[in-house]
């Protein structure tokens, strides 16, 4: 767990961040989101004191951090950046194996441990691992970023905007590899991101932050059906609030006891998944499938648009 406990923040006359407080739990991601200039960058770099608060305190697992030596405290969290921030003159081994080397790692180990990564990542440990970050795409270049962010299996890992400099659809394949990296691992991720599209599909909880202040920190559930008047609104009424709540919801929560004609669709899928068939289709209901195969219940048009109004 990360407490955050009035954090501030100034630079000269500035105050990049004001009086932040907040609790992290473990295990989840929580997406910082906000406007450029808002202090999501500085409170995410207070965290591995990147940046040294002005005032206040941070708190990892009830460990004061500013006891902790900066450099210890770095190496037991990943750290991530836009536009990946590998070392050019290093090949991809070399860079995962940055943080291990620090600590001493014997080379067996190192070796081993940057094989496991690049295999994680998708790209062939033989072929890649001799490469240089210059003959990556950028998709596989921000994927080595993460993987060295990895190396010596942090319990937190911290992501800056990781995602800004890839192209829309190797983007949205990054954010799904990164939750499904995160159930795998169960690693505390803090994003930084000005999309709150992102936040909304990476975050267990998403933090609005506005001149250095936390506005809201809301499940994304909660900041779509009440999000707080004002910039929130503004924010949150800019993405597809009522396909978004459909998102949130699976089939299996609304479907109901009967049958329908068709393919039926998975039960865990979520509500947006099953409205988007069902147009396809042409038709009213779908058949909703167990994971054992067993198809008993279905899904309708009219549930599911139930679902995509504002709650009441
Ligand atoms: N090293 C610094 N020196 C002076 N001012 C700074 C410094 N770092 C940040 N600031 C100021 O603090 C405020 C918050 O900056 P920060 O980078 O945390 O915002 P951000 O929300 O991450 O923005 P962006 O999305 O553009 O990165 C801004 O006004 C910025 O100009």
């Amino acid at each position: 767990m990360i407490e955050i406990d009035k954090i501030s923040r100034r630079f000269g006359d500035v105050v990049a961040v004001d009086d932040v407080s907040l609790v992290i739990g473990s295990g989840t991601i929580t997406a910082l989101v906000g406007t450029s200039g808002s202090g999501k960058s500085t409170l995410l770099r207070m965290i591995n004191r990147l940046i040294a608060p002005t005032s206040g305190t941070i708190r990892i697992d009830g460990r004061d951090t500013s006891g902790v030596p900066a450099e210890e405290l770095r190496r037991g969290i990943g750290y991530v950046i836009q536009g990946h921030g590998l070392f050019p003159h290093w090949s991809v081994a070399r860079n995962i194996a940055t943080v291990p080397r620090l600590l001493g790692w014997e080379t067996a180990r190192i070796d081993a441990r940057v094989r496991e990564l690049l295999e994680l990542f998708k790209l062939d440990p033989d072929t890649y691992g001799t490469k240089f970050p210059h003959q990556l795409s950028g998709g596989q270049q921000q994927r080595v970023g993460v993987a060295r962010a990895l190396a010596a299996q942090p319990a937190i890992l911290l992501m800056d905007e990781p995602f800004g400099a890839l192209d829309p659809i190797i983007r949205g394949q990054a954010q799904e590899d990164l939750l499904a990296l995160q159930r795998r691992l169960g690693i505390t991720v803090v994003i930084v991101t000005h999309d709150m599209e992102e936040a909304l599909l990476l975050g267990d909880r998403i933090v609005v932050m506005d001149g250095g202040r936390v506005l809201q920190a809301a499940t994304p559930a909660e900041l779509l059906a009440r999000p707080a008047p004002g910039f929130v609104e503004k924010l949150v009424a800019g993405t597809d609030r009522p396909l978004r709540l459909l998102s949130l919801t699976q089939v299996d929560e609304i479907a109901e006891p009967g049958t329908a004609d068709g393919a039926p669709i998975a039960g865990t899928q979520n509500l947006r998944d099953a409205l988007s068939e069902l147009l396809w289709r042409g038709t009213q209901s779908l058949p909703v499938a167990q994971a054992d195969g067993s198809v008993r219940t279905r899904v309708s048009l009219a549930s599911i648009l139930a679902r995509a109004g504002r709650p009441r």
